[in-house]
Formats: structure tokens, sequence, C-alpha cells
């Protein structure tokens, strides 16, 4: 395997992608006679007024959105804004109240019981942040659980729990019990017994909160890897703005059941689409995310046009370098088209906040 560059790692699906996911106007009002309440003037109450007057929580409110096969799309908010319901609504363990959910076309608010088991097994697969795994089973036993329940023989998922216990770095460890492991290694297994069963949706649900910060850095780095190796489609819901940018190829951004933003990382920290949004990417090094689209200018009349050559695509951080060396400014080049300029004013702003 040829080694990847951090930048490659984290180029996005293109738009051309199919959508996997589609979701049109969402609503989960939970509470009596939620159904009163979803679309209806009702719902434009605060929580507490809603609350008050109906006993209802509108928990995700007309919520749309597509997600791209292949994509690391991440849902992120504050607590209580409806990310878990929101995620949850998607694999129907939370029923919606009205709307959508289109996995390749097919609405799954329409599957009876059966065809709820199926996608379930075959096509979704969920990590979640307590590992849920089984105390009394051998790490093996843990990943090919899935597969049992599928009724995929024993040799056969044997096989492919192996494979998958080598996939996230365990080799060694399938005769072990889960309480004989680290936290983080308990996730590992947490997440080769999502994949083992290969899933065409992976969902996470706060994976990490509950390991210490290091570990929780590697978990993150771990899913960058397994994403690239196996390219499949992940949902992953966070609290935490930094591991969002990390992950995501887009992030969706919730408040009080709504969606306010979906967006690129660069998107989302260089043109926040409310106060509230400003507030969360406030303190993100934005020369870490920004790429020099962001900061490009047009060419003036004094300036050289033949020095350094870069990418629109290029973060800011890594451009750093070439521009503030160079004598004149760095062209910023598409096809050989002229985008913009960048020189030593522009990076120097954004280092300076
Ligand atoms: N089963 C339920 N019954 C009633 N209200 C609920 C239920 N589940 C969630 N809620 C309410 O819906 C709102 C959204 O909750 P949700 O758990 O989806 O938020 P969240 O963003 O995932 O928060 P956290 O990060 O704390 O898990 C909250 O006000 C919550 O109290």
């Amino acid at each position: 395997m040829t080694a990847t560059s951090p930048a490659e790692l984290s180029q996005p699906p293109t738009d051309e992608e199919p959508v996997i996911l589609d979701v049109r106007n969402l609503w989960k009002v939970f509470g009596p006679r939620a159904d009163r309440v979803a679309g209806t003037p009702l719902a434009e109450l605060s929580r507490s007024e809603l609350k008050e007057r109906t006993g209802c929580v509108a928990a995700v409110r007309d919520a749309s959105f597509a997600v791209r096969r292949g994509e690391v799309f991440v849902v992120m908010g504050l607590s209580g804004s409806g990310k878990s319901t929101l995620v949850r609504c998607l694999t129907r363990l939370v029923e919606p109240t009205a709307g959508e959910v289109l996995l390749d076309g097919q609405d799954i608010r329409l599957a009876g019981g059966k065809e709820l088991r199926e996608l379930r097994r075959r096509r979704f697969a969920m990590v979640f942040q307590h590992f849920g795994l089984l105390p009394h089973r051998r790490v093996l036993d843990n990943i090919s659980y899935g597969l049992e329940i599928r009724g995929t023989g024993k040799d056969a998922r044997g096989r492919r729990a192996t494979e998958m216990l080598d996939l996230v770095g365990l080799t060694g460890y399938g005769d072990s019990y889960p309480d004989q492991l680290s936290g983080g290694m308990q996730q590992r297994v947490g997440l080769a017994r999502a994949l083992a069963v290969d899933p065409e949706v992976l969902f996470f649900d706060e994976p990490f909160s509950a390991l210490d910060p290091l570990i929780r850095r590697d978990m993150q780095n771990e899913v960058i890897r397994l994403h690239r190796e196996v390219g499949k489609t992940m949902i992953f819901i966070t609290h935490d703005l930094s591991e969002a940018l990390k992950l995501g190829d887009r992030i969706l951004v919730m408040r009080d059941g709504l969606i306010v933003q979906t967006g690129t990382p660069d998107e989302v920290v260089g043109a926040p689409a409310d106060d509230y949004v400003r507030e969360f990417v406030r303190d993100v090094s934005r020369a870490q995310v920004l790429t020099l689209r962001w900061i490009m200018r047009p060419p003036g009349d004094g300036d050289a046009l033949d020095g350094p050559e870069l990418g629109p695509d290029v973060v800011i951080k890594d451009a750093v370098h070439t521009v503030l060396r160079a004598d004149r400014p760095v062209r910023v080049t598409a096809d050989g088209e002229l985008l913009g300029v960048v020189g030593s004013a522009e990076i120097l702003e954004v280092i300076a906040g």
C-alpha cells in the first residue's frame, strides 16, 4: 500500500457522488398527539412554551439533507439540540413523526418489521459510546455476532472476524474477553463488529466521548484510516467541533431541533450561517481549516504574475512557507486558469486572527 498524505485523506467525495440517504422534511416530536405539532405553527413556539402548552418536545424540526455515498457526514450540536434523535430516525430506532427517509430512493418509513430488521442487519451498522459488547463472549465472537444473527456459517464468520480483528489493529486479542481490554481497544472491537457485516452505512453515536483525549485522538485517526481503506458511508454524531472538523467531509450543525448549517469544514469555519455557528467556530485556527480559495484576491495592477503557483484547495497552513518566502504573490490556479493571488498580507491577516 502506498502512503497517503493527510491532505489526500481529507478529499471529500465529489458532487457527482450518488446520494445514498435523502432526508426530506423530517420531524420528530415526542409527547402526546405529536402529529398535531409537526409542521404546524405550534412547532414555532420555544421549547418551554411548546412543552407547557402541549406536553410535547420538538426534537427534530423539518430537517432536509442528503448524504452522499462514501462520505463522512458529521452531525454536530450542543447537548439537547437533537443530534441523536435525528440520526436514530434514519434507522427508525426512533420513529419519525413526519417526513421521508429515502435510502437509495426507497422510503424506509414504509418498511415493514421484517424489511426493517433486514435493513438493520445487512445495510446499517452502529458504533455506540458505551461499546455495547457482550461481556461473556470473547472478542472474536463479539465481532462475528452480527454475522451469526444473519445465519452466516461458523467458518466463514470466523474468517471474517479474524480479518476485521487485524484491520482494527487487534491481532492476537481474539480470545480475550472485553473487560480484559482498555476502553480504546474495546471501541476498536466495536468498530470491527460494525465493519464485519459489510454495511453500506455506518452510524457512530458519540463513539469516543468516554475515552481520554489521547486515546480519542488515536481512534479518530483510526476512523480516518478505516474510511480510506473500506470507503464506507459514515454518519457520525459529535458535540466536539474539533472532532467534526477533523473527520467530516461535511458537517450538519443543529440547534433546538433545527438544521442551522450544512457544509464542508471550511464552509462552516469560513462562512458560519449565524451567530450560533460563529460562536462554535470562534476559537478554531482558520489557517488549519481554510484553503487559499478563502483568502485569494483578484490581482492588482502592481502585482507581478510570475510567482509560485498553488491550487485553491491548499490549506493555508500548508501554503504559509511558500507565500512568505516568495518575493511576489503566489498565483492560485486551477486547470491552468488564474483564479486569484495570495500575498504575505493575506497570510499574515489569517495568522494574526
Ligand atoms: N424519548 C424521549 N422522550 C421525550 N423527549 C426526548 C426523548 N428523547 C429525546 N428527547 C428530547 O429531545 C431533545 C433532543 O434530544 P437528543 O438526545 O436528540 O439531543 P442530542 O443533541 O443528541 O443531545 P445529547 O448530546 O445530550 O445526547 C431533548 O430536549 C431531549 O430531552
